[in-house]
């Protein structure tokens, strides 16, 4: 892959991150904790405890980490792409590939992307849900100061497994739903492109938005059990794994174990 498109992708994946990590914290506060009765509820008590920075919390890494990642994903499920149907990426256009081929390079590619994805994904999981106020003089600390120090800390009380938790169910949440968005891009793609020729930059905004939406309705029930998952190790083990968590016993009978 060139530099420029190496830079051009980090700087979009990053505004892209920028934009969207507000409504994200939302989402990850609403699917592991028990306080909030709603959206307003918890964006109305995340301003009012935290400003406006307290949805801004947990978002270093993954801007710094999103550019490998998407090379990974993008770099994987082109090349799984070549090896399944031997044609290279300009040959694509007058010889587009079968949906089950893109599908089966989108899940290759977001399986891999799973693995690089998570222990930077536990670490924003973990800093989101700190709900704390910046530090005043005199107010306790959050546990982890930062995102170097909340890996620090996970690794020196559970060694490096310990920042892989959670990385099955994003495993599992990647796998076919990155095949689902591959799939559900092409074939927008194709709907509103002449035969042969290179899909619109208009074309190109909407198909990826629609495979965005697609993907992640998809990948939320998933996204749930992940988040639980990752937040589990905090207090003591709430999960014996990702079907206990998927039947939501720990939670439903001890809800004090849950966070
Ligand atoms: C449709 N799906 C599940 C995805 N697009 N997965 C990759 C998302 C990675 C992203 N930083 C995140 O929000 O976790």
């Amino acid at each position: 892959m060139p530099v420029e498109e190496f830079v051009a992708g980090w700087i979009s994946g990053a505004l892209g991150l920028v934009l969207g990590h507000p409504f994200d914290t939302v989402k990850v506060r609403l699917q592991t904790q028990t306080t909030y009765r709603g959206i307003v509820d918890c964006m109305v008590k995340t301003y009012r405890h935290e400003s406006l920075l307290g949805f801004f919390k947990g978002m270093s890494f993954p801007i710094a980490s999103i550019a490998v990642v998407n090379s990974v994903l993008f770099g994987v499920y082109s090349n799984a792409l070549l090896a399944l149907t031997a044609t290279s990426h300009q040959e694509r256009r007058a010889q587009p590939p079968s949906y089950t081929h893109v599908f089966i390079a989108g899940c290759t590619g977001g399986f891999l992307q799973a693995y690089c994805l998570a222990p930077f994904d536990l670490i924003k999981v973990r800093l989101q849900n700190q709900t704390e106020p910046r530090a005043k003089p005199g107010s306790p600390p959050p546990r982890y100061r930062g995102p170097v120090h909340c890996a620090a800390s996970i690794f020196q009380a559970e060694g490096p497994r310990g920042l892989f938790r959670g990385a099955w169910a994003l495993t599992l949440r990647d796998t076919p739903t990155l095949g689902i968005y591959f799939v559900t891009y092409e074939w927008l793609c194709r709907q509103f492109t002449p035969d042969g020729q290179t899909p619109s930059s208009g074309t190109v905004l909407v198909a990826g938005g629609f495979a965005g939406i697609t993907s992640w309705v998809a990948a939320t029930p998933l996204d749930v059990i992940k988040s639980r998952m990752q937040m589990a190790g905090l207090k003591q083990r709430a999960y014996g794994g990702l079907l206990d968590c998927m039947h939501g016993a720990p939670c439903l009978k001890e809800p004090d174990k849950c966070l």
